[in-house]
């Protein structure tokens, strides 16, 4: 399915017919970046709010993540996906996962498409950590 995603326009219309229905459904979400200024980001930095992100990137590896003040960019596999943890992740493992500050970074000489599958919990949920998670040196 990515193969006809990613290649020939009109052979990826019938695949790109049911991402849409996927995003509608699921909140799938697709970036496409067609010359457009080396300046423009993307994404711009940010957290994300969910559980999980699992993300597939084509032939440019745009996502980069800052760590010490740096921005490092993810290395892009087409056959791999990333597995990016969000803020109610952190919440439920009492921050024993952490969150990073990322972007997803395009120019104008390479276009990029990247394909996000967000895992969230349903949004009226509160999601706290088990017990077993919790502790005095982890309130
Ligand atoms: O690759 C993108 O365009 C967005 C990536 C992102 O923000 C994510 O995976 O959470
Ligand atoms: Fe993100």
């Amino acid at each position: 399915m990515l193969t006809n995603f990613f290649g020939d326009p009109a052979a990826s219309q019938p695949t790109s017919r049911l991402v849409g229905e996927a995003r509608r459904s699921h909140g799938f979400f697709l970036v496409v970046n067609h010359g457009v200024n080396e300046l423009t980001l993307g994404t711009e930095p940010h957290y994300d709010p969910t559980s999980l992100t699992i993300l597939h990137q084509d032939s440019f590896s745009g996502l980069q993540v800052l760590v010490d003040n740096e921005w490092y960019s993810i290395h892009q596999n087409f056959n791999g996906f990333v597995v990016n943890t969000g803020s109610t992740f952190m919440a439920v493992s009492n921050r024993r996962y952490k969150i990073f500050l990322h972007r997803a970074m395009v120019n104008n000489n390479t276009p990029r498409k990247s394909l996000a599958f967000f895992l969230c919990q349903d949004k009226d949920k509160m999601v706290s950590p088990p017990t077993e998670l919790v502790d005095y040196n982890n309130p």
